[in-house]
Formats: structure tokens, sequence, C-alpha cells
């Protein structure tokens, strides 16, 4: 496919996205019915839709329009790109632009705040109670694609025999300061999961800030038994396994989110208990709660798009419910922890504050916040200790 045709498929994308269909899906769908089109091409729409969806208030703004092409126009605008190059009417391009096109103003001239920054007014002062003069900054970041990362399995292998290995399957890397298991993907990132070291276990997709969050946690909990509360698809029980942790339980209300957990865990080399009906006792239980995924943003650009006040508020009832069933698990003089890749304060700090003003016998020890400006996710973790 010519670079314009990829825009033109973009655009139709973009279309469906906007009526409401799911990004992913959509994108799914469209290769499945366009069975022409290479990896190559497939990659460069979904990259086209990814970053109009990360920038869609000011893409919209920028192109005077809420359609797949006016959001497009609006993109390339913004960035300061010439779109006659791409809106060209040959073959599969885009049609040319109309005069109307041609005579919009300047990109985000007059644009407020919260249209120059890719986020909803609403969210903005709810930000910038949490992040304070950082709030610009950290919703630039937001703007543009993660970096992929994979933890080193610090059970297996060491970050340079990592690093030599995927080097060796053309995936070129560097550590990353968050974390000592983490490598930024810094070429043919699209190769990590035909490779050897990741069929093999030796390395796995999981953000640095991900990374750097259970090991702020494994100090508390080397050698002891361990329950992932909210284990989902595994990514922290498995880097707490990895890690030191003595046993590793997992749950989830969502018992299927667990599925792919016994295969990864075998291919990590590691045992993972899934319980249904976790018991007390534990030396610890970690909450990796559900959240509005603010820090996570660049990966799920539609989650910052569909936050309304009722769904956060919502959350916050969830994360107190969990913390109130996941404490009593844990036995006297252990830990609990509370993680979220939020980064409003109202799911992280705010929801310690409620739980230890509501109970008795907690003490806070640890407590830890990265943000995109770190280079990974935003996250937040807590860690309680339970008197004696
Ligand atoms: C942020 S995700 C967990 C991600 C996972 N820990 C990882 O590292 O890949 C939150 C998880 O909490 C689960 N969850 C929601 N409410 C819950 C509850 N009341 N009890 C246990 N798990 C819950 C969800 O099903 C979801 O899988």
């Amino acid at each position: 496919m010519t670079p314009e045709a990829r825009v033109a498929a973009a655009i139709d994308i973009l279309d469906a996205v906007l009526d409401g269909a799911v990004a992913e899906q959509t994108l799914t769908n469209w290769g499945r019915a366009h069975r022409f089109a290479g990896s190559g091409d497939r990659a460069a729409i979904r990259d086209h839709v990814f970053d109009a969806l990360r920038r869609l208030r000011s893409s919209e703004w920028s192109g005077q329009g809420r359609t797949g092409r006016r959001v497009m126009l609006g993109l390339l605008r913004s960035r300061g790109e010439d779109p006659d190059g791409l809106f060209t009417g040959i073959g599969h391009a885009p049609a040319p632009l109309t005069d109307e096109e041609r005579a919009l103003p300047p990109p985000l001239g007059d644009a407020p705040e919260p249209v120059r920054l890719d986020v909803q007014d609403w969210v903005l002062p709810r930000l910038q109670a949490s992040l304070g003069d950082a709030t610009a900054p950290v919703l630039d970041a937001l703007r543009d694609r993660a970096p992929v990362f994979l933890r080193v399995n610090a059970a297996r292998t060491s970050r340079e025999a990592a690093q030599s290995d995927l080097a060796r399957e053309g995936i070129e890397s560097r550590p990353h300061p968050l974390c000592g298991t983490a490598l930024e993907v810094t070429g043919h990132a699209r190769r990590v999961q035909a490779s050897a070291a990741y069929r093999d276990g030796l390395v796995e997709l999981q953000d640095a800030a991900s990374q750097a969050a259970v090991a702020a946690l494994l100090p508390y909990v080397t050698g002891a038994t361990v329950l992932d509360y909210c284990a989902g698809g595994g990514g922290k029980a498995l880097a707490l396994a990895a890690g030191g942790a003595g046993r590793v339980l997992a749950h989830d209300v969502n018992s299927g989110r667990m599925s792919d957990l016994p295969a990864r865990a075998e291919r990590a080399g590691c045992r993972i208990d899934v319980v249904a009906r976790p018991k007390g006792g534990m030396d610890a239980v970690l909450c990796d709660a559900p959240c509005s995924g603010s820090g996570a943003w660049r990966r799920q650009p539609e989650a910052k798009w569909r936050l309304t006040p009722h769904a956060l508020e919502d959350l916050t009832r969830i994360q107190d419910t969990i913390l109130d069933e996941a404490s009593p698990l844990v036995r006297p003089g252990g830990y609990l922890a509370y993680a979220t890749c939020s980064l409003l304060d109202e799911e992280n700090g705010a929801r310690i504050q409620a739980f230890l003003t509501r109970t008795t016998g907690w003490t806070e020890v640890a407590r830890q916040v990265w943000t995109p400006l770190d280079g990974g996710d935003g996250f937040f973790i807590a860690v309680l200790r339970r008197a004696e």
C-alpha cells in the first residue's frame, strides 16, 4: 500500500471509531477484510489511528470537524506536516483538499488549554490537583506513543544476557533506569513476540513503571507468601515470583482474565497458584486495583475520552471495596500493597487516606509515584503494614 492509501484506510477506521466502534477490534476486522495488506501496512495504519486517538481533541480542533478525514487532516496540520502530499486523490489516496479545507485557520491558534493538552475539560483540574506543575508536561507526554518495555526474568537470566539474546534476533534494546529488570526496546519491537527470548520466558512485555512498582514491594515480600488479589493477566504475579517472593497466589474476581496465567508461568519457569477463594493468613496481599488507567492513556487512548465523572466515582467505590475485602486476608505483621496505573490522587493517596481513616491497626510504610515523565506509565503504589 502507498502511504496515501494507508492514510485513507486510517480515515475509514477512525470514522467507525468516532461512531462508537472499539479501535483495536476495528483494526482487526479491517485486516481480515483486506488480506492484501501486509504486516507493515497494518502496523502503519494502526499507528495513524492511535496517534489520532491520543491527540483527538487537538486534531478535531485543527481539522475543524469530527470525521475521520478531518481528524487525520487536523493531526497532520498540527504536527506541521503538509497534507497535500497525502490527500492527492490518486489511486487509493484520500480526495484532494477542498477549498474550505485549504482555508482552515492556523492549527491550535486560540485553542483552550484542555484542547492543546488533549484532555477532557473536567479531568484537567483534577489532574492539576494531583500533579501540580507537572500536569502540562505529563499530558504532553501522553500525546505520544509509549515505548515498548520488556521485563527481564531475573530468575532465569541477567539483563545483559537478555539484551544480547535479543540483539542476536535483530531486536535492539537498552537498559532503562526505572528498574533493574527493565529493557526499553529501541529497534524492531514487532519481532519481540516471535523471538526465542520471549518464547523461552527470558523476557515478558511489561511497562517499566509497573516493574518498578513490583520492585518497590519486593523488599517486604522476599521469601514470603503473597496473594495477588487482582491478578488479571498476571503481569505483577509473574514479576513477584521472578523477583524472589516465596510463594505467589493469584486471584481475580473475573477468573477468565487469568486464563493465560498458567501458560505464562510455565514459560517463565515459575509457579503461580490460581485460587478462587483466597484464605487469610497471607504474609502480603497486593491489590493492583482497576482504575481510570490515566497513567496508561498513551497505550489506551480511547479510555481518555471515555472516562466520565460518574465512572470515576464508581471506580473509587470499587477500589475501597477491594481494600476492605483484601485487608483481612493479611496476617498480623504482614503487608497490604495498593497499586494503580492512575495519575489521579482520588484513586491513589485519597483511597489510602480513606482506608486508614475507616480501619485501625494499619501503618503506611512506603509510597511511590511515577509519571510518564519518568519514562514509563503513570503508576502509584502504597505499602501498609498490619499491626502485630
Ligand atoms: C489493573 S487490573 C490488574 C492487572 C494485573 N495485576 C497485571 O499486572 O497484569 C485490575 C483487575 O482487578 C480485577 N478486579 C476488579 N474488581 C475486583 C474485585 N472486587 N476483586 C478482585 N479482583 C477484582 C479486574 O478483573 C482486573 O483484572
